[in-house]
C-alpha cells in the first residue's frame, strides 16, 4: 500500500535503450529527490507538495542546458513500433494489474507473500517485517508489511493510498498496483485502476466475510464496476483464507457461483475472467501447490502466477498524440520535478518538450524511468517516472495531462456523458452536485440536463428529458463543471483536460461521485464549453 511511496518500479513494457541500471533504492537526479527516493520521504513533506502548497519562497534556479533529442517524431515512431513487434515476439510481456477488493480481504497479505515467493522481497526484509509487526501487535500483518509502508498504514493494519510493485513471471513483467480496500479511500483506488490493464479481486472465503464483502454497501461490487468502468477487461478472482473454512470446495464453489454472473453483468466477458483458490498467508497456490495438501485433493488447476502468466498485454496506440495523466508529483530542491503516471497513447522521449494541461506551461523531459531503468524513450502502456526541468514545480499537479504543444488536450468544462447509473437509493435529477472523477482529477460538477434515458442494449432513446435517472438506467447527461473558489475569491473554473471517447478512449471515461459513493460511470460524448 503507501501510495505516495508510489513507483518503487514501473511496467515493463517497450521502451528506449536502458541508459543505466539503478539499484532499488534509486538515486538523486539533480539535486530532485526522484520517486523512488520517495519511499523515505516525511509525510507531510510528500503532502504539501502534492498540493502544491508549498510556501518556501522560490530558489534561485541555475538552468542547465536541456537535453537534446536523439530522434525525428517519424524515427521515433518507427523505432517504438519495431522495439514492440521484437518485445512481444520474444521478450516479457509488460502488463499493470490492480489488485482489489473489499477491506481486509488479505490483498497486501497476498501480494507480500508473492513478492517473497518470487525472490522480490529478501529474507531480511521479511525478518524486519516480521519482528516490526509482532512487536506493534499486528504479527498477522507480517507479509502486508512489505507494502503497507506508512506509519499510520501499519498502526491501523489498512491501505489507504496505491503502493506500485513490480514482479516478473515467465512471461510476463507486472506492475502491481496495490488498492486501499476501504471505502474512504476510492479515490486513491479510481487513480490506480486508470493506470491498470487487469484486475485481481481477493476475496476473503471466511463465512460472513465473503458476504459483507459481496452485499450492497461492500467493496467487492463496487472495485469490480469501478475497474470495468475504468476499461479494465481481465479479471482474476483469488478466493483466499481457504484455511479459514477447512479448505472447503463447497464453500469455493459457492463463492465461484455467485461473484461469476456479476461479473457477466458487470461487462466482463466470462472469456476474460478466471478463478483460483488460494492462502495468501501460508503461500499455498500462490506459485505452486505443493503444500496445500488439502487443497490438492479436489483442486488441480492452475496456480496464480500460471494465470498471471496469461494476462492478455494492453494495446498500444502509439500513433495517437501523447497524453500521460498525472499520477504522482515528486519534488526536491530547486528547479524541475518528477511525475508518474501511464502513457496512454503516443511516445515521447529525452528532450522533448511537453505542455501541461491545464495552464500554460511547458517543461523539458529530463530523463524517463521505466522500471526502474533510465530509458531515453517509452511508449503508450508504459507506467512511466519522468523528470521534468525548465518548469516551475508548483505547475505540476496530480490530474493535470502531459501531451506535446502542438497536440493540446481540451480542456472541458461542459460536457455531454453517456452513463450507466449504479445501484444508488437516491435518483439522479438536474441540477444535482457531483463530483466527476478524470484519472487523478476530481471536480465539483453539477447535473445541468438530463437528456435522456437510453435503451442499454441498443442504445435508442426511451425518455428525452426524464425527470430523474433512477439506478440501473443508462442515460445522456449535461454535465458541468463548478468552481472550487472559496467565498470571496475569485471564481475560476479549471476545465478537465479530456477527450470524447470516440477520440481517444482512455481519455474519454469518468465516473461520477455524490457524497462519498460511486453513483454512475460514463465515456465522453461531446464536449460542449
Ligand atoms: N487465515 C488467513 N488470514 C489471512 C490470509 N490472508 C490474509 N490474512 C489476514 O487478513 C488480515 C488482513 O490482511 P491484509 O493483507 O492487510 O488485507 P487487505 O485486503 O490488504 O486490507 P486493506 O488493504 O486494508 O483493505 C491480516 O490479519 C492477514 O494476516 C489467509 O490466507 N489466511
Amino acid at each position: 500500500m503507501a501510495a505516495l511511496s508510489a513507483a518503487n518500479s514501473r511496467a515493463g513494457t517497450p521502451s528506449g535503450t536502458p541508459a543505466k541500471k539503478k539499484g532499488s533504492a534509486g538515486g538523486k537526479v539533480s539535486g530532485t529527490a526522484t520517486p523512488s527516493k520517495q519511499r523515505g520521504m516525511d509525510q507531510q513533506q510528500l503532502d504539501i507538495s502534492g498540493l502544491n502548497l508549498n510556501s518556501e519562497p522560490a530558489a534561485v534556479i541555475v538552468e542547465e542546458p536541456p537535453p537534446k533529442l536523439s530522434f525525428a517524431r517519424e524515427a521515433l515512431l518507427q523505432e517504438a513500433k519495431r522495439a514492440i513487434e521484437v518485445s512481444d515476439r520474444t521478450g516479457k510481456k509488460g502488463v499493470s494489474i490492480i489488485v482489489i477488493g473489499h477491506v481486509d480481504a488479505g490483498k497486501s497479505t497476498l501480494m507480500g507473500r508473492l513478492l517473497y515467493d518470487l525472490g522480490r522481497l529478501d529474507e531480511k526484509t521479511k525478518r524486519a517485517n516480521e519482528r516490526g509487526s509482532t512487536n506493534a501487535g499486528k504479527s498477522s500483518f507480517s507479509w502486508a508489511w512489505g507494502l503497507d509502508g506508512t506509519l499510520e498504514e501499519r498502526e491501523r493494519g489498512i491501505t489507504m493510498d496505491i503502493a506500485m510493485q513490480s514482479l516478473t513471471t515467465p512471461h510476463r513483467q507486472i506492475t502491481v498496483l496495490d488498492a486501499p480496500g476501504h471505502k474512504d479511500f476510492i479515490p486513491n483506488m479510481i487513480s490506480g485502476a486508470s493506470q491498470a490493464d487487469c484486475a485481481l479481486l481477493v476475496i476473503d472465503s471466511a463465512v460472513g466475510e465473503f458476504e459483507s464483502g459481496f452485499e450492497r454497501g461492500g467493496q467487492t461490487r463496487e472495485h469490480l464496476l469501478l475497474v470495468r468502468s475504468l476499461g479494465v477487461s481481465q479479471v482474476i478472482v483469488a478466493v483466499n483464507k481457504l484455511d479459514q473454512v477447512e479448505w472447503s470446495k463447497a464453500r469455493y464453489d459457492e463463492i465461484v457461483g455467485l461473484i461469476k454472473p456479476f461479473l457477466l453483468q458487470s461487462g466482463f466477458h466470462s472469456s476474460k475472467t478466471s478463478f483460483v483458490p488460494v492462502g495468501a498467508y501460508e503461500g499455498v497456490n500462490l506459485l505452486s501447490l505443493s503444500d496445500g495438501t488439502e487443497l490438492k485433493a479436489w483442486y488441480s488447476g492452475p496456480t496464480l502466477v500460471d494465470l498471471l502468466d496469461k494476462l492478455e498485454p494492453p494495446a498500444r496506440d502509439v500513433d495517437s498524440p501523447l497524453r500521460i495523466p498525472i499520477a504522482n508529483v515528486f519534488k526536491g530542491q530547486g528547479q524541475g520535478a518528477a511525475v508518474s503516471g501511464r502513457i496512454l497513447s503516443g511516445v515521447v522521449q529525452v528532450g522533448e518538450k511537453l505542455r501541461v494541461l491545464p495552464g500554460d506551461e511547458s517543461g523539458i523531459v529530463k530523463s524517463i524511468e521505466v522500471e526502474e531503468e533510465n530509458v531515453s524513450w517509452a511508449a503508450a502502456g508504459s507506467n512511466v517516472n519522468i523528470q521534468l526541468t525548465s518548469i516551475d514545480p508548483v505547475n505540476l499537479i496530480v490530474g493535470s495531462v502531459l501531451c506535446p504543444p502542438t497536440d493540446l488536450v481540451p480542456l472541458a468544462t461542459s460536457f455531454v456523458a453517456r452513463v450507466i447509473v449504479f445501484d444508488i437509493q437516491v435518483p439522479i435529477t438536474a441540477g444535482s452536485s457531483i463530483e466527476v472523477y478524470h484519472h487523478s482529477r476530481d471536480v465539483p460538477a453539477t447535473t445541468t440536463k438530463l437528456l435522456a434515458t437510453l435503451d442499454r442494449s441498443n442504445g435508442k432513446v426511451i425518455k428525452a428529458n426524464p425527470r430523474v435517472v433512477a439506478k440501473g438506467a443508462s442515460a445522456e447527461l449535461q454535465l458541468t463543471l463548478r468552481s472550487t473558489a472559496v467565498s470571496g475569491a475569485q471564481s475560476v473554473v479549471r476545465g478537465i483536460p479530456m477527450e470524447p471517447f470516440s477520440a481517444n478512449k482512455d481519455m474519454g471515461r469518468i465516473l461520477i461521485r455524490r457524497g462519498g459513493e460511486t453513483i454512475a460511470a460514463g465515456i465522453v460524448l461531446e464536449i460542449t464549453r
